[in-house]
């Protein structure tokens, strides 16, 4: 990494190549990077034929060909610049929807079915129908939000028995957003039929306190409409669930938790105009993709590590996580040549961090680059407290800027690349423009690599693969009811069941099942009975 030495040169660097968007009061200082002056230049041609693909796909472009698909979650903060007028309006319309539906929860003109009203919210999601509203619900919750958040983003029971036992005697007065583009996830289908069985466990009728955002027509969307729920809110398949935040995906539980959408989505149009700069050294997102494209070779050669220093940032790294990895690690060009590409991206929270894995990050494997991002403003409303000095003239706060500081300086001089993402102050219009900014540079990025960033093919073999270890386990039992208590091996049951290959499977399945006393028993070793 090319290092500059001298203080003064240094800070000349990092004010010549600050990057600033004043209407969301984001600051981009790519300084620490270590590259050279000239790329910018170097890179301008091909960032033309980049800007180009994301006018494309701005104008309604099929810019997903593997699933024929436009991409279009720009329009969502921008619905004039749709490719048809009916997309223009259903956006609106949508986002006029939701914000009426959450102003008649709080207006308690929608009421649940055996109390005043709704006090809290259960989100019922998994991926990009989880982990924005999760960033949000956490990064903008207010002193007193008007419906409190909860979140099902599993399929592990435990987890969900945890979460319904801790909303127990307030359930009669908790409304649920099941939340599914597709509308067939498996994970978020269970949590929603275990969530309507406590329901049900304390007399109450799960659709009066349901709501769907789904794609239209989907199983979830027939189930809503069939059970009559409370509202159903449409989902596009134009959007990508990583991106689909600012669609009723994100929206919805926003709303619902008092969390202003509206400024949400006015800060992600700004940064999106900012970011649509044909000039690539005033373009934010243009830069952050050249920066990565830089630190990893074009190639994922270096690991992306954030490192917010703001507690109510804590998931941004997870919210990320998925973003860049689900859009950027692929194994094939647009043309269909075989590539390794991606990003591997992790992180928790400074100053937290220093505690944990900074001691590797400045001495040990030198295969990184890390963004800070640093708000500037302590609370919403500054100058209102008496700060406790934990020092004479020192606060928290003085700490935390200190300490992000401290390890900026720590990895440069162990020549370690670092950037930061300076943000005013964390609110909803901020927020807004941080994840568009990170959107933009992923679709910049993904030109830059030749890769479709819109699809995930990876992910539905896996789901494949789970279809059939469960298929597996159906006819297992079915073949062991008929057997009687003396039971069967695995191996004589795998031969049965013509599954040799997946003996494997079937012995995790039986283990499984025996581990938790259910329709199966160990007998022997390896030997496996119904239970009666
Ligand atoms: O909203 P859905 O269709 O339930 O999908 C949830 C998530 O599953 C994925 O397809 C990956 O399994 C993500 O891309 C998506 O955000």
């Amino acid at each position: 990494m090319q290092m500059i030495e001298d203080k003064a040169a240094l800070y000349r660097f990092q004010k010549k190549h600050l990057c600033k968007v004043r209407g969301v009061g984001i600051t981009l200082d790519v300084s620490r990077m270590g590259f050279p002056e000239s790329l910018w230049t170097d890179m301008s041609p091909v960032m033309r034929g980049v800007f180009e693909a994301m006018d494309a796909l701005e104008g309604g472009a099929i810019a997903n060909p593997d699933e024929e698909r436009m991409v279009g979650h720009y329009w969502l903060r921008a619905p004039h610049l749709a490719p048809e007028q009916s997309l223009s309006d259903a956006i609106q319309q949508t986002t006029n929807d939701v914000i009426a539906m959450a102003d008649a929860v709080h207006g308690k003109e929608v009421v649940p079915e055996k109390a005043a009203r709704f006090t809290e919210l259960l989100v019922i999601g998994i991926g990009g129908s989880a982990l924005g509203p999760q960033l949000t619900a956490d990064a903008l919750a207010g002193k007193r939000n008007k419906l409190n958040p909860h979140f099902l983003d599993n399929t592990d029971p435990d987890g969900i028995e945890r979460t319904l036992l801790g909303l127990k005697s307030k359930l009669k007065s908790t409304l649920a957003v099941v939340i599914s583009k597709s509308g067939g996830t498996p994970e978020t289908r269970n949590g929603m039929l275990l969530a309507k069985a406590a329901y049900e466990a304390q007399g109450l009728t799960f659709a009066k306190h349901a709501i769907a955002v789904t794609g239209v027509g989907s199983k979830l969307d027939q189930v809503a409409e069939g059970e009559g729920w409370l509202r159903r809110f449409p989902m596009w398949d134009w959007v990508g669930g990583r991106t689909s935040l600012m669609s009723a995906v994100g929206l919805v539980p926003m709303a619902l938790q008092g969390i202003n959408v509206r400024l949400l989505l006015e800060g992600a149009a700004l940064m999106d105009e900012a970011t649509r700069e044909p000039d690539v050294k005033k373009n934010p997102a243009a830069r952050l993709a050249l920066m990565w494209h830089f630190a990893t070779g074009g190639k994922g050669e270096r690991q992306m590590v954030m490192l917010p220093y703001k507690d109510r940032l804590v998931l941004l790294s997870k919210y990320l996580q998925q973003l860049v990895m689900e859009s950027l690690g692929k194994a094939q060009t647009l043309e269909g040549d075989s590539t390794k590409q991606g990003i591997t991206v992790f992180g928790n929270k400074g100053s937290t961090d220093q505690h944990a894995y900074v001691q590797q990050l400045r001495d040990g494997l030198d295969d990184f680059f890390a963004t800070f991002v640093v708000v500037m403003q302590e609370y919403a409303t500054p100058g209102k407290r008496s700060e406790v000095e934990v020092e004479p003239g020192i606060t928290a706060g003085d700490y935390l800027r200190g300490f992000y500081m401290g390890t900026r300086t720590a990895l440069y001089e162990s020549g370690r690349p670092s950037m930061t993402i300076l943000l005013d102050k964390l609110d909803a219009k901020s927020l807004g423009g941080l994840l568009a900014l990170y959107e933009r540079a992923v679709g910049y990025y993904a030109t830059l690599v030749n890769i479709n960033a819109y699809h995930q093919p990876g992910v539905e073999a896996g789901k494949k693969a789970a279809g059939v270890v469960l298929d597996l386990q159906k006819r297992a039992v079915e073949h062991l009811r008929g057997v009687g208590a003396e039971g069967m091996t695995v191996e004589a049951l795998a031969e049965a069941l013509g599954a040799t290959e997946q003996i494997e499977d079937l012995t995790f399945i039986l283990e499984g099942l025996a581990a938790n006393k259910r329709r199966v028993k160990r007998v022997r070793t390896s030997t496996y009975a119904a239970l009666s």
